[in-house]
């Protein structure tokens, strides 16, 4: 038995919501920049749980639905409010939604109907948990969800109180069309491993958003922004870039596992990016993004990932960078959601081998001989 170093290369699952074949990512076999372009979120997100694009009355239901289920339970909400001010937007985030299952009733019914309904209780209830986080860490109570309006606009209407710029809505929207999914990532493993144990779909998000925190997941968003508040100029990014790869450091937001030759999903955001640089009269984030990206690329090869221009793209919303992360599981608990039934279609516990490295041939030593 050989250890694969990170299971790079192992397939590990079928699938048939996401596929990366030769550098092209499709959702269903739809191509993300087809997406990108056309997609609404709520679309994206029918597309992954039931397989097809939704016509006009059931993506109106799905609507309905989200709308109807949006609403955080009181008890979540006074939670929160028991939170340190300080904790970690992520570590709140895993935390209330693991608290939902306890005001769910149908928590641990595990029918494919039930599961569904759980799906979209969670898919409407995330962005709502994270605004209230927001809001209550600030002092401020909770903003109610709005009726009939997309996710995109009711988390920045929850987060500010104020009505989105149309503009905003849309830059969100995309955002969230091009995190939604993406074939065996590391969350979605995680997710996948719990509820293949028979577990309950909450305990699959939980354990989702526990992988997605980390900094060489999506927890590299926010760790852009700070490399970037850190470099403050385009004039200081030679000087700093070059000193982090001399000291063989990583620079977040490059590199992938599986994209050798980029992600296709970054130009989107570049593009994303400039334009909102744009509009907010500040160029300054993005001119700095684009000389690091010559600078890695040139110098290491190494081209940026999704979470690279998304850094940039919600500071130009004005989205505080310890929401960036958070606002990636709003995203991607559609697809997380979406494996999760998958799983259970067709379930095998999921349990592979290690390579044992340790000592052989050890005997038990006494306590009062040790
Ligand atoms: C949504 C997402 O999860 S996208 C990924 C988000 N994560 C980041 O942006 C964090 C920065 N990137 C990385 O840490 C990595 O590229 C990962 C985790 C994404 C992929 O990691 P792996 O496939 O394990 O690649 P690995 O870390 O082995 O890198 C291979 C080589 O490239 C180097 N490298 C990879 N990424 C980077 C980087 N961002 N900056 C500098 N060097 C890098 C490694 O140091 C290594 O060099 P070596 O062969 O000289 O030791
Ligand atoms: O697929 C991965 O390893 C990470 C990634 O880009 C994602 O989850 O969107």
């Amino acid at each position: 038995m050989t250890a694969t170093k990170g299971l790079e290369g192992i397939v590990a699952t079928t699938s048939s919501i996401s596929s990366i074949i030769d550098g092209v990512l499709t959702y269903r076999g739809i191509d993300i920049d087809d997406l990108a372009e056309h997609a609404s979120f709520e679309e994206v997100v029918y597309l992954l749980w039931y397989g097809k694009l939704p016509n006009k009355s059931e993506l109106e239901q799905l609507h309905r639905d989200l709308s109807a289920s949006s609403t955080v339970p009181d008890a979540i909400i006074q939670q929160i409010k028991l939170y340190p001010k300080n904790t970690n937007s992520m570590a709140a985030l895993r935390s209330a939604v693991s608290a939902l299952a306890l005001y769910d009733e149908e928590a641990n019914d595990m029918s494919q109907e039930a599961n569904l309904r759980k799906a979209i209780r969670l898919q409407a209830q995330l962005p709502a948990v994270i605004a209230a986080f927001a809001r209550i860490r600030e002092g401020k109570e909770p903003i109610a969800p709005k009726a009939n309006v997309s996710i995109a606009y009711n988390f920045l209407y929850m987060l500010t109180g104020k009505e989105p710029e149309a503009i905003a809505v849309e830059a969100l929207d995309k955002a969230l069309v091009l995190h939604a999914d993406h074939e065996l990532n590391a969350s979605t493993f995680a997710a996948r491993v719990t509820v293949a144990t028979l577990s309950d779909i909450y305990s699959g998000v939980t354990s989702a958003i526990g992988a997605l925190k980390g900094p060489l997941h999506g927890g590299a968003n926010e760790a852009v922004m700070a490399m970037l508040e850190e470099i403050g100029t385009a004039d200081n990014v030679e000087s700093y870039i070059s000193e982090k790869l001399a000291n063989k450091e990583k620079i977040m937001g490059f590199g992938h596992r599986v994209y050798k030759n980029g992600d296709p999903r970054a130009k989107h955001l570049q593009k994303m990016s400039r334009e909102l640089g744009k509009i907010t009269n500040n160029m300054n984030w993005y001119d700095m993004s684009v000389k690091i990206e010559e600078l890695v690329t040139g110098q290491k090869g190494l081209k940026p990932n999704v979470d690279f221009y998304s850094a940039s793209v919600y500071t130009s919303l004005e989205i505080p960078r310890d929401l960036f992360t958070p606002i990636f599981a709003i995203s991607r608990v559609s697809g997380w959601t979406a494996h999760i039934l998958e799983q259970y279609e067709n379930n095998r516990l999921i349990r592979p081998r290690a390579e044992y490295t340790g000592p052989v041939n050890q005997k038990y030593v006494p306590i009062e001989s040790r």
